[in-house]
């Protein structure tokens, strides 16, 4: 895809181009790596909530928080793609508080689209969203928001009636506006299916390799944190990095070496020797 992708970029991707490739960013140092690697979408996700602000779900995630998150991200980057997720129960419900709370995460974070966890109740949303000027990934297969009605966090789309059901919302979302479609933890089948029922893009987070781009979380990636889903790779090991470079000033303040002369300076200043 090359760098910069707006929003029309990614909805005319097609087989062709490079895949896609999504990752998550909470704040300004990670959001501008991601941008100096060349990643495509950069995600603002809810995952916020398990992976940095110490809750064991997304659920308590806040509209401040993404709004918050989103703003480091956008502050740090110049042109990359960056979507904001909507938190829990901050959309399903009240129409017009959602589209609402979703300008704000363009006038006052920045971002340049939205994502929802979506289902039978966003897709009149996303058609008024995208009237408004608003750009929509829609989310379907695992909706993690959704973990207390469904109960677990397994695979989704497991047999034909689950499959058909998610293949018709993603063509309902596509309709109603979608610029892209996010599928999570689904098998590759399913996914190659809706992808090929499609014309917008699909990225995959655990859907196989049958979709058009490739989404993960960046701590699963970095190898922060202490639990990844099995669907997840890790290509650094940044928990471990960062340990060692606290143990190392640990260290250093306990044996004496921290701080050496160039770490402080002595000024003459008559009676404070
Ligand atoms: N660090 C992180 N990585 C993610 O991929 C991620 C988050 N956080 N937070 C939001 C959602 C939650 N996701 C998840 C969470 C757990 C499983 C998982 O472990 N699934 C197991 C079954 C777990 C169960 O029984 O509930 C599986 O085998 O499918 C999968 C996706 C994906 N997202
Ligand atoms: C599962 C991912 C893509 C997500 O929605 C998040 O990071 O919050
Ligand atoms: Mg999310």
């Amino acid at each position: 895809m090359g760098n910069m992708p707006t929003v029309a970029d990614i909805r005319s991707h097609d087989a062709d181009d490079d895949p896609l490739t999504f990752l998550t960013a909470y704040d300004a140092p990670t959001a501008a790596a991601l941008e100096a690697a060349g990643i495509d979408i950069i995600l603002v996700g809810d995952s916020v909530g398990n992976t940095m602000l110490g809750y064991d779900s997304t659920l308590p995630v806040t509209v401040e928080e993404i709004l918050s998150h989103t703003g480091a991200v956008t502050r740090a980057t110049d042109e990359s793609l960056v979507i904001a997720d909507m938190p829990f129960m901050s959309y399903g419900a009240d129409p017009d508080e959602a589209i609402e709370t979703a300008g704000r995460m363009i006038k006052e974070a920045g971002a340049q689209a939205i994502k929802h966890e979506s289902g039978p109740h966003t897709i009149e949303l996303t058609e008024r969203l995208v009237q408004n000027g608003i750009p929509v990934m829609a989310h379907l297969g695992l909706n993690p928001q959704s973990v207390n009605e469904t109960g677990d966090l397994t695979r989704r789309a497991t047999d034909a009636e689950e499959a058909e059901e998610i293949l018709e919302l993603a063509k309902a979302h596509e309709e109603a506006g979608a610029f892209a479609l996010l599928l999570e933890h689904i098998p590759a089948n399913v996914a190659k299916h809706i992808d090929e029922a499609l014309s917008i893009p699909t990225i995959g987070i655990g859907a196989g390799p049958h979709v058009s781009g490739q989404g993960l979380i960046i701590t699963d990636v970095l190898g922060v944190g202490d639990w990844v889903p099995p669907f997840a790779k890790q290509y650094a090991d940044v928990q471990s990095e960062m340990e060692k470079g606290v143990e190392g000033f640990r260290e250093e303040v306990q044996n004496g070496e921290f701080p050496a002369n160039d770490h402080y300076v002595e000024e003459p200043i008559d009676g404070w020797d």
